[in-house]
């Protein structure tokens, strides 16, 4: 079957060119998927997108007038469909449930461990000659007490990640994960998590009742000097929120892989353009902040992965009209 492609990279193209057993064929298209290029999906009976392509009715509505009957997301999070409309306009939806959990679970605790231990900074001193250790003072891991928000596939293997290193385990979920239990992890509410946690770590998803569950309310009832990292959605913190907590010193390190305004910067080369977001301008002013740009996923482990289960997903639609993976609204 024709499927186009949005929000394409060179590296889409190149694992989903090699992982294409069954000769789908496979257009590419770097631009975004939106009301005004819907056009390219012409001719194509599938659209696949990522993350920051906002896929709303308007566009759906869009798709369906040009013969489009699914849509793929390589990614596991939604929170860009509108999965109703989809409904209604007959589009099935299907997504990468999982790809590499492990690579996003990594990647928190390289951010972690670089913000904690400064590497971020030292690395540029020591280029410049300069080896002092003034300001790169971190902690140990060991013994503190870490929060996870969201026990899932990625946040269960961040917790054991953090397990390893010696840490207490405190967690919230309306799911408790009984190996979690079984290894000493304890399950709490919000408010005793925010309370008692030294690392937050966000794993949930971002929906309704979890935008902005880092608020100033939150913040309040955090440590003073609390770390938060969060490698899920962007939504999930209140950005100005953060910068007071920032700013007055109650938040001590924060290092996200996620921005809630990323969709207009993220994925692009962005360095010889002035930077027109001033809030996320001021949050790389921070010595204590460290910014990835959404690459927790970014593994050649992962991209395989959702090269394989986005193409398997177009071809069980094709054949039977129905997907494991299929995503129905709630
Ligand atoms: N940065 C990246 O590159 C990247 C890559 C993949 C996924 N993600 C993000 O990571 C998130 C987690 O992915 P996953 O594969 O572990 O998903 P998952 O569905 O396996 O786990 C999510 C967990 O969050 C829990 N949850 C739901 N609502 C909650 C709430 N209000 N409070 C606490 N927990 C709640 C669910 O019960 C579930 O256990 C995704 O939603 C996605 O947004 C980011």
């Amino acid at each position: 079957m024709k499927v186009a492609f949005f929000s394409s990279k060179r590296y889409d193209e190149t694992f989903f060119k090699q992982n294409n057993e069954d000769g789908h064929e496979l257009a590419f298209f770097e631009t975004k998927l939106a009301p005004r290029s819907v056009a390219l999906a012409e001719g194509a009976r599938a659209v696949c997108v990522f993350v920051n392509d906002k896929v709303d009715r308007e566009t759906l509505e869009g798709l369906r007038e040009r013969g489009v009957a699914f849509l793929a997301l390589r990614c596991a999070g939604f929170n860009n469909v509108d999965l109703a409309a989809a409904a209604e306009l007959g589009i099935k939806v299907v997504r990468v449930p999982a790809y590499s959990p492990h690579a996003v679970a990594e990647h928190t605790l390289a951010l972690l461990l670089t913000l904690n231990r400064r590497i971020h900074r030292s690395y540029n001193r020591v280029r410049e000659g300069n080896f002092s250790l003034e300001g790169l003072v971190g902690f140990d891991l060991h013994g503190l007490t870490v929060g996870i928000i969201g026990t899932g596939k990625i946040g269960s293997i961040t917790a054991k990640l953090f397990q390893g290193f010696g840490c207490k385990l405190l967690c919230h979920d309306k799911y408790e994960n009984e190996e979690l239990k079984e290894r000493g992890a304890t399950y709490v509410d919000l408010d005793t998590l925010f309370s008692q946690s030294d690392v937050i770590s966000l794993h949930c998803p971002l929906m309704k009742e979890t935008h902005h569950i880092i608020d100033a309310a939150a913040i309040a009832k955090m440590k003073k000097g609390v770390t938060i990292v969060n490698t899920s959605r962007g939504g999930l913190i209140g950005t100005a929120d953060v910068i007071q907590g920032l700013k007055s010193g109650h938040i001590g390190n924060l290092a996200i892989d996620v921005y809630e305004e990323e969709e207009s910067m993220f994925f692009e080369d962005q360095s010889a353009t002035v930077m027109q977001d001033d809030v996320f301008a001021r949050l790389l002013t921070f010595p204590n902040v460290l910014v990835t740009g959404h690459q927790a996923f970014f593994t050649d482990t992962a991209l395989t992965q959702i090269a394989r289960v986005t193409l398997d997903n177009l071809s069980e639609l094709e054949k039977t009209g129905d997907c494991k993976n299929e995503l129905r609204p709630s």
